[in-house]
């Protein structure tokens, strides 16, 4: 084990042994052998995840991570900076659409200041985990240094795990920072690893101007570091809202929870993970695929298969809310539903 990543606490494997049960019990229910589909598989792998045949997933917790990144400087996004922290403020005031697609499916929001560059003011609903304002320019030099990045790493971890312990079944993982596609982007050209062109995509919005500003930026860092090794890669291009969230999916696997990765940025920090420790993988269940070029290649990557394609590309958590649902209705199968036996017996 690297001796860096012992401040992250360990992942339990998936036990299989549950698989038989699990599958005898969802084909018992009644209605028909695979009438239900990927819900099926869905209820099975929750019931996997929390070694139970009777999963749940009624509380959850989105956690948005907020963060600004020097790559800005370099125009890689058509936003101002300044966006991060007043969609911080938003989201406090309850108003970002995080906010209300949360209260259409009931969770709780969290806002993580992973390092927004901006001052804000104390909040009740503001967790300030700030480690330096905004990265460096990774066009230029390493966006973090060895110690900001490990205690993202710990602080995101810590946080997942502390919404675990105070009753979520679910952790849902969500981010604002301007540019953070960027950091993004280099993550994915690096850990799955694919050509830095199809990681690259219009982010928030940009022209065709824009968008070969932001092409060609990433193509000077990544000219300036051959980094390969995930903590390389993550101490290099950033960012520190992307590596809160690769603690954070950390954090939910060791406590067995289920991890709802939202869109690319999201899915970034999942992969992260996944290459930091690969028994979080199985924890990790991805909600959409966004309309971000890059995000349906970085799926397909790491073999996941999104329950949702709606065109969204938002990021926030937004996509992982709305998915929430499907996962409350899977363990509504597991747990509520009727075995066929005790329909056809009359005990139903
Ligand atoms: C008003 C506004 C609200 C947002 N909420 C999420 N994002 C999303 O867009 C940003 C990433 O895009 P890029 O890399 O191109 O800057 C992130 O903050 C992401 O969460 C937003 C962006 C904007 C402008
Ligand atoms: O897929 C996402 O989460 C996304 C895409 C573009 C901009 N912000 C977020």
């Amino acid at each position: 084990m690297q001796p860096t990543l012992l401040s992250l606490p360990p992942v339990p494997s998936i036990d299989r042994s549950l698989a038989g049960s699990l599958r005898a019990k969802v084909d018992g229910k009644a209605k028909p052998p695979g009438s239900l589909g990927r819900i099926e598989d869905l209820a099975i792998r929750l019931g996997l995840i929390q070694g139970t045949t009777e999963p749940r997933a009624d509380r959850a917790t989105l956690l948005v991570f907020a963060a600004d990144h020097g790559l800005v400087e370099e125009g890689v996004s058509a936003y101002p900076q300044a966006v991060t922290a007043a969609m911080v403020r938003t989201f406090l005031a309850g108003r970002g659409t995080a906010n209300a697609f949360a209260r259409a499916v009931g969770a709780e929001v969290r806002i993580v200041d992973a390092g927004v560059a901006a001052d804000l003011a104390p909040h009740p609903d503001l967790i300030d985990r700030r480690i330096r304002r905004g990265t460096r320019n990774a066009a230029r030099e390493a966006a973090l240094l060895e110690n900001e990045l490990d205690a993202a790493l710990a602080f995101g971890a810590e946080l997942a795990a502390d919404a675990a312990d105070a009753g979520a079944d679910v952790i849902v993982l969500g981010e604002m920072g301007i540019g953070n596609t960027a950091s993004a982007s280099l993550l994915m050209h690096r850990l799955l690893p694919a050509p830095l062109e199809t990681c690259i995509g219009a982010g928030a919005g940009h022209d065709a101007a824009g968008l070969a500003r932001k092409r060609e930026a990433l193509a000077r860092a990544a000219a300036r570091s051959g980094a390969t090794e995930p903590r390389e890669v993550l101490r290099e291009f950033g960012g520190l809202e992307i590596a809160m969230m690769a603690g954070a999916t950390i954090g939910a696997a060791a406590r067995r929870r289920a991890v709802l990765v939202d869109g690319f940025i999201a899915s970034a920090a999942a992969l992260a993970a996944i290459r930091l420790e690969p028994a979080v993988r199985d924890y990790c269940i991805f909600a959409h695929c966004s309309a971000e070029r890059g995000h349906a290649a970085l799926l397909e990557g790491i073999a996941a298969d999104p329950l949702l394609e709606l065109g969204l590309r938002l990021g926030e958590g937004t996509g992982g809310l709305l998915a929430l649902p499907l996962l409350r209705a899977a363990c509504g199968l597991l747990r509520e539903v009727a075995s066929l036996d005790e329909v056809l017996s009359g005990a139903a």
